[in-house]
């Protein structure tokens, strides 16, 4: 083993993921500069470093140094000091500068920046200012570079360990010495096997308290990304007790601390133990009150009412049915209502009628939903204005107190929305949080009339919010089920409302928008699919091959989504000398790729950018589903820029592009809200919990002009009789039903 001192004269390589770096080091007294690799967490040119490592032959690049360890060291001779400072490290300060600075302090140049930093405005053309926006500069960089090589100690990637000191800065060291697995709670990329592998080695005892105490929060936390509010006892036991390794018992005997600590709460609903992660548990009993106060009776004339609707129906040259005047009138009637409907039952022509009732009473209206396309569709179909509830709540990116979504809106319970009706479309998509902040910015007397389709997947985040509202019974619900679309004109909408009554879909010769292509051997689907993409849809259904969507059921397999995006990539946006790209996680990016967003970020800033490159809008927050073209990738800046719906330019760091997926294909989950032209389902084999009556009514109902299934039409008459579906543990109907009753005996 070598060792050799010096400085980092440029930098060859380097991967920004694994830190593995190509770098020449270079010293005074060397006739030549030595070539070293290896994984350097830190690196930068101009930085001094003592190398150990191993002198090898590569038979392309010649003798070079394999770095088995390395630290950073302060240079000591001017010419070093003079090299770093110089090397752009620190911002205002150029060589010339770097020059004048070493001539005046020497030796002594970086403890001046450290202990005095005032006196660099001693230098010509250095303001004070200057003077200590550098020093703190160096100072914070020094830090940083610090931290850097700490954690590498740990195992921690490059992009995890930069996330890590951004979000501590120097409490870091704290974090870790006393509570490792806080980094699992606060670091959105580090689960709870990175955190424990770091409390492993900073001596954390594999059955200590503090591990298995967090090891249940921990799984309590995650279980909310598969959509629960609460898991029973048993199950978080099970859950934790397989995660840590340990016998079940062992953890059984901590959750009772953590409940008197109040970290997470414990109801029981009938015989069962419910554990809930705190926040979770208030945001449901908060919106069950919140429902119940809006829930007020509104008197009206009926005769009066039967007449309006009359002459809108005149007007309108159309005849609601008896359900549809249902829903009109117990609109007008109550505080809170449900409209529940399938494709084509006659929704927006309901939603219409009653925003012209309540128009005609000069009332003020505002119309929403979950997701940027739904709010789009909605405007389309409506033709009202038609917003997100983001937008409509006015959230703004500050975070909220705990609220690690860091959402924080502007129209709460201090300022809520001025408004006589709210009415929200695409209602199965609402999760808890979002119900919660709406509901909060409603006051009695505001009607809040929800629409949706409760045969659709759950909504992405936890609660099961529109099927609990309806079990719990507490307001009016009206179910919308004639199929108002004539026959002849959509097969899908059909085969829609076959597959929800359970019944075989039907693939009619003739048919014009719904067909099955039947292939056994995934290689065949895979040609198929490409085929339709590329050449025979986009005439077809009048839209380019962006537009089109393939839509499947799992990520991975044959036919998962990573596969078809890699195949699709390949045929959609090949490689070319002049297209930049940048692997990520195993993921190659290209520009000109289709992507999606795959959480929400709201503080991801975007700019709409007119023909002469200036900014003529900007705002704030991008969204999960949200999809766009990749438009630029900079290695110099190390940065992607997205080109969203109606030209939303974001520009994301490569430490964000896990935020990013390619979206050739994407899975059925993420299309909930999304309508495409066409979409293309290829359907084989995969678990029976997955493959269900849901999400093949999801997918189909995702496709305004076609329907291809490839595979299997066995698969999928086994999907229409599989109506399994995967618990979600939530009670935000308890809640209602308790607090109902409650209210009830008060009166009494
Ligand atoms: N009472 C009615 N009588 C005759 N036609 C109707 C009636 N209600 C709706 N329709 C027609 O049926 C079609 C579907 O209605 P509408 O768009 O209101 O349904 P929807 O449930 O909103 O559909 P989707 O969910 O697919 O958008 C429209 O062409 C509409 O004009």
């Amino acid at each position: 083993m070598e060792e050799l001192e010096g400085y980092v004269e440029n930098i060859v390589f380097r991967n920004e993921e694994n830190g593995y770096t190509v770098l020449h080091l270079s010293h005074p007294e060397w006739d030549d500069e030595i070539c070293c690799v290896g994984c350097f967490s830190y690196v930068a040119e101009g930085q001094y470093l003592v190398v150990r490592g191993e002198r090898v032959f590569h038979k392309e690049y010649g003798e070079q140094i394999k770095m088995v360890s390395y630290e950073e060291k302060q240079p000591e001779d001017s010419m070093a000091i003079e090299k770093y400072l110089g090397s752009g490290a620190i911002k205002g300060i150029g060589p010339a500068l770097a020059a004048r600075i070493v001539r005046k302090f020497k030796e002594d140049t970086f403890r001046i920046f450290e202990e005095e930093p005032e006196r660099l405005a001693e230098v010509k053309g250095i303001s004070i200012k200057l003077a200590i926006q550098a020093a703190n500069q160096f100072n914070e960089k020094r830090e940083m570079r610090q931290a850097m090589i700490f954690l590498q100690d740990y195992g921690i990637s490059m992009n995890l360990a930069v996330k890590i000191y951004r979000q501590y800065g120097q409490e870091m060291y704290e974090v870790l010495r006393t509570n490792p697995y806080k980094l699992a709670e606060d670091i959105s990329g580090v689960g709870f096997k990175i955190a424990d592998e770091i409390a492993r080695q900073a001596g954390f005892y594999q059955d200590s308290d503090f591990r298995i105490q967090a090891g249940i929060i921990y799984c309590l936390q995650q279980s909310t990304a598969q959509g629960h509010c609460y898991l029973p006892q048993r199950e978080l036991v099970d859950v934790t007790a397989q995660l840590l390794g340990l016998d079940p018992a062992l953890v059984d005997c901590h959750v009772d601390e953590l409940c008197m600590n109040k970290q997470i709460i414990c109801r029981e609903i009938g015989d069962q133990r419910c554990l809930y992660y705190g926040r979770l548990y208030y945001m449901e009993m908060n919106c069950a009150r919140m429902l119940l106060d809006l829930n007020l009776d509104f008197p009206v004339k009926e005769k009066e009412l039967e007449k309006k609707v009359k002459s809108i129906e005149r007007e309108e040259k159309i005849e609601l049915d008896e359900m549809q005047k249902t829903a009109v009138f117990q609109a007008v009637q109550n505080g809170v209502m449900v409209i529940m409907g399938g494709p084509g039952t006659g929704k927006t022509t309901t939603i219409n009628t009653i925003v012209r009732i309540f128009e005609e009473e000069g009332m003020d209206i505002l119309l929403a939903a979950p997701t940027g396309r739904a709010a789009k569709r909605m405007s389309e179909t409506t033709g009202y204005e038609a917003q997100t509830i983001h937008r409509l709540l006015e959230m703004n990116g500050a975070a909220d107190g705990d609220d690690r979504s860091g959402m924080h809106f502007e129209r709460n319970e201090l300022q809520p929305l001025e408004a006589d009706v709210v009415i929200i479309d695409e209602m199965s998509m609402v999760d808890i949080y979002l119900m919660h902040a709406l509901l909060k910015a409603l006051v009695p007397g505001t009607r809040l009339i929800m629409v949706g389709d409760a045969n659709q997947l759950p909504s992405v985040g936890p609660g099961n919010v529109l099927k609990d509202i309806i079990q719990s019974g507490f307001c009016d619900v009206v179910r919308l089920e004639k199929v108002f679309r004539q026959a002849a004109e959509s097969d899908i909408i059909l085969n829609a409302h076959r597959i929800n009554r359970g019944e075989p879909v039907e693939f009619r010769k003739e048919s014009r928008d719904f067909f099955c292509l039947e292939r056994s051997q995934p290689q065949d689907i895979i040609n198929v699919v490409i085929q339709l993409i590329v050449q025979k849809l986009p005439p077809y259904v009048n839209a380019s091959p962006y537009d089109i969507q393939v839509l499947a059921p799992m990520r991975k397999g044959e036919l998962g989504v990573l596969k078809l995006n890699e195949l699709l990539q390949m045929y959609l946006n090949p490689s070319m000398p002049d297209k930049i790209e940048k692997e990520f996680h195993g993921v190659l990016f290209r520009e000109k790729d289709k992507v999606m967003q795959i959480k929400n970020n709201y503080q991801m800033k975007w700019q709409k950018i007119n023909a002469f490159g200036d900014t003529y809008e900007e705002g704030e927050g991008v969204f999960n589903g949200d999809s766009g073209v990749i438009r630029t990738i900079s290695t110099l800046t190390e940065t992607v820029t997205v080109e969203f719906e109606e030209g939303k330019m974001a520009e994301y760091d490569f430490s964000d592009m896990e935020e990013l997926e390619l979206a050739y294909a994407i899975t059925i989950h993420k299309s909930q809200g999304s309508e495409y032209p066409a979409v293309i389902l290829p359907l084989l084999s995969g678990p029976k919990m997955l493959f269900n009556r849901n999400l093949l009514y999801t997918a189909v109902t995702r496709a305004k002009k076609c329907v291809t299934i490839v595979g299997s039409r066995q698969m999928v008459d086994q999907m229409i009789r599989n109506i399994n579906e995967k618990k979600r543990y939530s009670s935000l109907c308890q809640r209602i039903q308790e607090l109902e009753a409650s209210d009830a005996e008060m009166l009494s």
